[in-house]
């Protein structure tokens, strides 16, 4: 069972992908809310089509997908609540049929641990997140611990176990006033996390291998890195010309000239900033692709614009992976990112909140495949970055005649093959995935 969001839903759902082509003998159930059913696109609900990965469904208990961002503390405690005994449910109909041997669920769905114990069901769980920011909330006694004793160095956090040195500013938002409510729900789940059985992350060993090494010495069961956990599988199998007009606007462009502009499916900058943004792409000169979530402030019909296309939705890999794009406007939603590092593409980074603070810094200052379009990110009431200094900024990190730029793509380019060895045959992630089969299929509940 996923969180019920997209960027928890879609790495969830390409996990079992992957589990399912490589064992096609486990039958996996996908458990969402009726909404999100509706809500999953095509392309997910087709793996249901190979009879191995099929859905069940819990009412709508929680507020929809359309409004959480409105009242998202009201959103996680309407989780924390009210979908275990829906989920319990549909546990006890499944058993009917077959005994469930093992649940894999979201790290912050923060009452599986107990139900799986319960039951006596095993759990692994699934952190969506990066290794980092995990990290930092299994150790946050020792950020606090330094934040009321202050001393040399306190502007770094050198002492998290496997975390490169980090300003504390790019831990803000976990730290900051606004996390008041959402941070201790997240500690929590971390918390909980000694109570499972397995711990799974959507990224590759190779994406952070001091915290992987960290984290596999701290707990006494197996954690496995299995990612990126992204749509390379139907990248790779759908080989099919395909008739989308946005495919057919970026093969008639020239090679790593558009930038791909896109801010994850969640959250917005303020109204007023990303009026400055679009007009700032726009007028870069730059040809760009644009997704609007058809939100009224840029228009997403599947127009052309001026240098540049705006759609409401896009299939992001391909469109990443696609010769012509060089660059990617991007949140630094870690599903976001894990594709475009499997892409080679290099980021443009506005980040939002959360988690996306912290992999911002990671792209930029530790893999340098990165730049940051925004000031450091002061949690709100930062001044407004104007259209002018928005389109100069795209035109130098779109220019591939300059050295930087050359210098980032070639890292990028570095690091797609990284990615790419992990989940090849024998590569640490598709290793990884057949250690975990393993698991449930010998150490976990016998069926
Ligand atoms: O036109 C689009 C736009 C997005 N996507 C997909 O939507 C997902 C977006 O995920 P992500 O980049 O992680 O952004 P969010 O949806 O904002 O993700 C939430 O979940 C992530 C994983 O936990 C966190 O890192 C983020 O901070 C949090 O906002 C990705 O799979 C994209 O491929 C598309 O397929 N087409």
């Amino acid at each position: 069972m996923p969180y019920p969001g997209r960027g928890h839903i879609n790495p969830m759902m390409n996990l079992c992908r992957s589990l399912s082509s490589k064992h096609p003998n486990i039958l996996i159930t996908f458990v969402v809310t009726e909404e999100w059913l509706a809500l999953i696109g095509p392309d997910h609900k087709a793996a249901a089509d190979s009879d191995k990965i099929r859905f069940a469904t819990v009412p709508n208990v929680i507020p929809s997908e359309l409004v959480r961002a409105k009242d998202f503390p009201g959103f996680v405690k309407a989780v924390t609540t009210k979908l275990q005994a829906p989920f319990e449910m549909v546990l006890d109909e499944l058993e009917l049929e077959l005994p469930v041997n093992t649940i894999i669920a979201d790290t912050y769905l923060l009452w599986m641990s107990e139900v799986g114990n319960r039951r006596g069901i095993p759990v692994a769980s699934l952190w969506t997140m990066s290794a980092s920011v995990f990290s930092v909330f299994l150790h946050f006694d020792l950020l606090r611990q330094h934040l009321e004793n202050p001393g040399v160095g306190e502007e770094t956090v050198d002492y998290i176990p496997g975390l490169p040195p980090t300003p504390i500013s790019d831990l803000q938002p976990f730290i900051s006033e606004a996390s008041r409510q959402i941070l201790p729900v997240a500690l929590e789940c971390i918390s909980l996390v000694s109570r499972v059985q397995c711990l799974l992350f959507t990224s590759p060993y190779e994406f952070e291998p001091n915290l992987f090494d960290a984290l596999k010495r701290h707990f006494a069961f197996s954690v496995y890195p299995i990612g990126p956990s992204i749509p390379y599988l139907k990248l790779q199998a759908d080989d099919t010309i395909i008739n989308v007009q946005y495919l057919q606007w970026l093969d008639a462009q020239p090679k790593a000239s558009v930038l791909y502009v896109s801010m994850g499916s969640f959250l917005s900058a303020s109204k007023q900033q990303t009026e400055e943004i679009v007009a700032g792409v726009k007028n870069s000169g730059v040809p760009f692709l644009l997704v609007s979530r058809g939100d009224g402030t840029i228009g997403g019909g599947g127009e052309r614009r001026g240098e540049g296309m705006a759609v409401p939705w896009c299939d992001q890999l391909r469109v990443l992976c696609h010769d012509s794009v060089g660059g990617f406007w991007t949140h630094c939603g870690l599903n976001s990112t894990l594709e475009a590092v499997f892409a080679g593409v290099p980021m443009l980074c506005w980040p939002l909140a959360w988690d996306q603070i912290p992999n911002c810094k990671s792209i930029v200052d530790d893999w340098k495949v990165g730049r940051r379009a925004r000031k450091r990110w002061v949690g709100g009431g930062e001044e407004l970055v104007t259209r002018d200094e928005v389109a100069d900024m795209v035109r130098r990190f779109m220019d591939s005649e300059n050295g930087e730029v050359k210098g980032m793509r070639e890292r990028a380019s570095e690091l797609r093959g990284v990615f790419r060895a992990a989940v090849a045959d024998g590569g640490s992630s598709d290793v990884g995935l057949d250690c975990f089969v393993k698991d449930i299929s010998n150490q976990f509940r016998a069926s």
